[in-house]
């Protein structure tokens, strides 16, 4: 049985061992936050960990983020979603193509489908970085561009930096899910992120869930850095 969520917060169980991410989850409490497998833990602890953080209670988001042929990655949203996850994404730069296929690999989930994202520009790339990937539009409009594109294909929603969260909103209307990790309160380390807001600058900007992980993974009361992410929102 899922609790009910009503916290935005997305906890992101970056670990690379089944027992240290469990360790986390113990502490934490279904109802207060989501949490995320993303490449690091699902490669070393596999379907088996996302299969026992679902039976405990917990909505997860699978962030494997594929990206390849149509057929390739609609096979593996298939498979997300026969794990029980509440979300799961691809990139949208893997083209409509791509999106459309996994939109309809998942219908046959019907009600229980998960939330099917995009990664637009991740939140870790600078406007110099994207440009020396020869992408020539300002990185605003490369990621409505994607985002406009992801909306086009039937995807729920997208990946994106909680800076670019009020123009997508304002562009792709109230249903759509905006994501956003880079999520840095004032007193923690912006590490490899670039487009980063703190909690409570990111809910002002439309932002739905928040991804947060070393903030919390790396302090040395996650629950209380969780706590004091949720208090920094509820005060806005
Ligand atoms: O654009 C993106 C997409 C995904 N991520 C993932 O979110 C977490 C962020 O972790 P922090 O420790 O809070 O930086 C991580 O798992 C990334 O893979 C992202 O950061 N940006």
């Amino acid at each position: 049985m899922q609790a009910q969520v009503s916290s935005p917060i997305i906890v992101a169980l970056d670990y690379d061992h089944a027992d240290r991410a469990l360790e986390l989850a113990d502490q934490l409490d279904p109802a207060l936050c989501r949490v995320k497998v993303g490449k690091e833990l699902f490669t070393a602890a596999g379907p088996d960990l996302v299969r026992t953080l679902v039976r405990r209670g917990f909505e997860v988001f699978l962030d494997l983020k594929f990206h390849d042929i149509p057929n390739t990655v609609a096979a593996a949203v298939k498979a997300a979603a026969r794990l029980g996850v509440w979300m799961v994404n691809v990139h949208t730069s893997g083209g409509e193509r791509m999106m459309r296929a996994s939109v309809q690999a998942l219908r046959e989930f019907g009600e229980k489908k998960p939330l099917l994202t995009g990664v637009t520009v991740l939140t870790s790339t600078t406007a110099e970085e994207l440009a020396a990937v020869g992408v020539s539009r300002p990185l605003k409009k490369q990621v409505l561009s994607l985002a406009s594109s992801a909306k086009n294909c039937g995807l729920d929603g997208v990946v994106c930096s909680a800076r670019e969260a009020r123009v997508l909103r304002e562009t792709c209307g109230p249903e759509f899910v905006l994501v956003s990790p880079g999520i840095r309160p004032a007193w923690s380390d912006r590490g490899d992120q670039r487009r980063t807001l703190t909690p409570s600058e990111a809910r002002v900007q439309g932002a739905d869930f928040l991804v947060v992980g070393r903030p919390i993974t790396a302090a040395s009361d996650p629950l209380q850095s969780l706590r004091d992410i949720l208090a920094e929102i509820a005060d806005h």
